[in-house]
C-alpha cells in the first residue's frame, strides 16, 4: 500500500506558493478561489476525481484519512475496476457507492462496486430508483470524521440531489448545475422553471466561495465555484422566462445510451454488473 498524498496537504502547499497571487487576484469582480478544499480546514481528507471519456462523467473519491472509510459519488460501470483498484491502492474501504440521480447517458457503477466491496448504494428517495439507503433533503450521509448534507436539487430529473460538504467548503452538483451550463431537462421529468428554482434556492445560496464539482463536463472544465457560477452562467444569470426559452430550445440528440442506461439505473443496487463478472 502506498501512503496516498493527503489531499489537504497537497493543495496546502500548492496554496502556500500561490498566496501571494491568490490574496490579489481579482478578475472581473471575482474573487479567484484557486484551492480545492479550505487550507485552513481538516486534514485528514482524501479527494479524488476520475473521468469516464465516452459519457464525459465525473466520479468523486472521497475518503477520511484517519478511518479509511470512503464513498464514490457516481461511479460509471465501465470504469468500476480503474475506481474501485484505487480505494485499495490507498487502503481504503468503501462505505457507500452514491449517486446524485439515475443517470440516463450511461450505467451507473453503484451495483457493480456493491457485488465488489460490500458497500450500501445511495439514491434518492424521489429517483424511485432500487438502492439500499434511500435519501432525501437534510439527510446526512457520513464516512469517517466526514458528512455530506443532501439538498434536494430537481428540474434535470425529480430526483436530483446535490452533495454538499459544509466543513470543505465544496458541492457536487450531479447534472443540476454544469460548469457554465446545466442539465438538460427535455426528459425523464425534466422541468426547467423547477430547475431553475433548484440552482437559485439552494446552490446559489451556499457561500460564494463554495467550489462546485459537477457529473459532467463536455469542454474539458473541472470545477468551478458559486461566484463563478452567479456571474458567467450564460442560461442562469437570465430570468427564469429567458432560462425556459433557453431550455425548451436546446435541441440536444438524446444520449447514445439513453436504452440501456434507463432500465439499468433504475435497479442500480441490482444487475448493473458485467455478464463475465456474473460467471465468476
Ligand atoms: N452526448 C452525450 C449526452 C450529452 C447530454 O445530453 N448531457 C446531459 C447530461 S447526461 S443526461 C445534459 O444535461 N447536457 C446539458 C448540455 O447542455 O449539454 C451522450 O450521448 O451521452
Amino acid at each position: 500500500m502506498v501512503k496516498p498524498v493527503e489531499s489537504q496537504d497537497y493543495f496546502t502547499t500548492i496554496y502556500k506558493i500561490i498566496k501571494e497571487q491568490v490574496t490579489m487576484s481579482k478578475f472581473n469582480g471575482v474573487k479567484i478561489v484557486s484551492r480545492y478544499f479550505s487550507p485552513s480546514g481538516e486534514k485528514n481528507l482524501i479527494f479524488r476525481q476520475f473521468f469516464d471519456h465516452i459519457s464525459s462523467t465525473y466520479t468523486y473519491l472521497l475518503g477520511c484519512a484517519k478511518t479509511r472509510e470512503c464513498i464514490l459519488i457516481d461511479p460509471v460501470l465501465e470504469q468500476v475496476k480503474r475506481d474501485f483498484q484505487v480505494t485499495q491502492d490507498l487502503g481504503l474501504k468503501l462505505k457507500y457507492a452514491v449517486n446524485t440521480h439515475m443517470h440516463a447517458d450511461h450505467v451507473t457503477g453503484t451495483g457493480y462496486l456493491r457485488a465488489l466491496s460490500g458497500c450500501k448504494t445511495i439514491i434518492s428517495k424521489t429517483s424511485r430508483a432500487q438502492a439500499d439507503i434511500h435519501v432525501e433533503e437534510n439527510d446526512s450521509i457520513c464516512f469517517g470524521d466526514h458528512e455530506l448534507k443532501v439538498l434536494s436539487t430537481p428540474g434535470h430529473t425529480n430526483g436530483c440531489v446535490t452533495y454538499y460538504f459544509p466543513s470543505q467548503g465544496v458541492a457536487f452538483t450531479g447534472d443540476a448545475l454544469l460548469i457554465r451550463g446545466c442539465g438538460r431537462t427535455d426528459f425523464q421529468e425534466g422541468d426547467p422553471k423547477i430547475l431553475y428554482k433548484s440552482v437559485h434556492s439552494k446552490i446559489f445560496t451556499l457561500p460564494e466561495s463554495t467550489l462546485l464539482f459537477p457529473a459532467h463536463d463536455y469542454k474539458g472544465m473541472m470545477c468551478t465555484s458559486v461566484e463563478e457560477e452567479k456571474k458567467f452562467n450564460p442560461r442562469l444569470t437570465k430570468s427564469e422566462q429567458e432560462f425556459v426559452e433557453i431550455m425548451n430550445n436546446l435541441n440536444l440528440a438524446y444520449p447514445q445510451q439513453i436504452d440501456r442506461a434507463l432500465p439499468a439505473n433504475r435497479v442500480c443496487g441490482i444487475y448493473d454488473i458485467p455478464n463475465e463478472e456474473k460467471k465468476n
